[in-house]
């Protein structure tokens, strides 16, 4: 949990004068992390201040967004060109020069994403409040919006569902679940790939800051780095520092700026 993790913030300076020295990768998470978790997933937005943070840093060190957005939607969310972006969790990763590489085994389970997006919204449909959100290789099941009482039902239908497609799996995320290949890929394997997209050959100290239990595949693929948990996602983590939310994330950039 986070509270029994040291502050980045308070260990600033030291991580700072660590980081100049080393110039370590880094990885940012985007929902939690560089914008606010909002009640519709749509309405998730990056801060003209967040925003600005995240492009004087990645002048200074090479940096990557990683998140379970689309690769497309989380690119034009941030909106800076020169970064590189992992979306679908890793699934599908673009950067600069139009680099993209989307992954070979998942490309074969597309067409069992449109079967199960069409069984689910049919056994889903009389529960108010859920929300899809299609992502090319990950389908979002989004009930933030559904009554507390309604929740358990929800896990219990979709996992019935699944059972059916065995080259699918799902994963908990904050009020949402993931359905994505049953292939071992995750957040922590894609930032392992992107370590040498963006470093120099014999750089792979990496930093990742990020707040879901997703986000724990890469903080243990961080073990040469450091990981950054922001807020609690109840769960054990993996992380070695942690932020309490955004304003910290903010404070933290700002620092490292210096
Ligand atoms: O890896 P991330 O960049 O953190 O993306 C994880 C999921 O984030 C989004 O859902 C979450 O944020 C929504 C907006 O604040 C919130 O309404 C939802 O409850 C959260 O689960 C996004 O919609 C998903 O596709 C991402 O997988």
């Amino acid at each position: 949990m986070s509270h029994q993790l040291p502050s980045a913030l308070e260990h600033g300076k030291e991580l700072r004068e660590k980081f100049n020295q080393i110039k370590p990768l880094l990885f940012l998470d985007f929902d939690g992390t560089l914008a606010p978790i909002v009640e519709h997933h749509e309405d998730a937005a990056i801060s003209a201040e967040m925003r600005d943070l995240v492009l004087r840093l990645s002048k200074k060190y090479p940096t990557a967004v990683v998140s379970g957005r689309g690769m497309k939607d989380v690119s034009q969310r941030v909106n800076i060109p020169e970064l590189y972006y992992a979306g679908s969790h890793g699934f599908e990763i673009s950067g600069p020069g139009n680099f993209l590489k989307e992954n070979d085994e998942a490309q074969k389970v597309l067409p069992q994403f449109d079967e199960i997006e069409t069984s689910l919204r049919k056994e889903l449909k009389d529960i108010n409040g859920v929300d899809f959100e299609r992502k090319k290789f990950t389908l979002a099941i989004h009930y933030r919006q559904v009554k507390e009482e309604m929740t358990d039902e929800v896990h219990q239908r979709v996992a019935t569902v699944l059972k059916k497609y065995p080259e699918l799996k799902k994963a908990d995320g904050k009020k949402v679940i993931e359905i994505r290949p049953s292939i071992d890929w995750h957040k922590g394997k894609a930032v392992e790939f992107l370590k040498t997209q963006l470093g120099e050959k014999d750089q792979d100290y990496s930093v990742y800051i990020g707040d879901d239990v997703t986000d724990e595949d890469a903080f243990k693929y961080v073990q040469h780095g450091l990981g950054i948990l922001v807020g609690d996602h109840g769960h054990e983590t993996s992380a070695d520092y942690a932020l309490k939310d955004l304003d910290e994330v903010k404070q933290f950039f700002e620092l490292l700026l210096q």
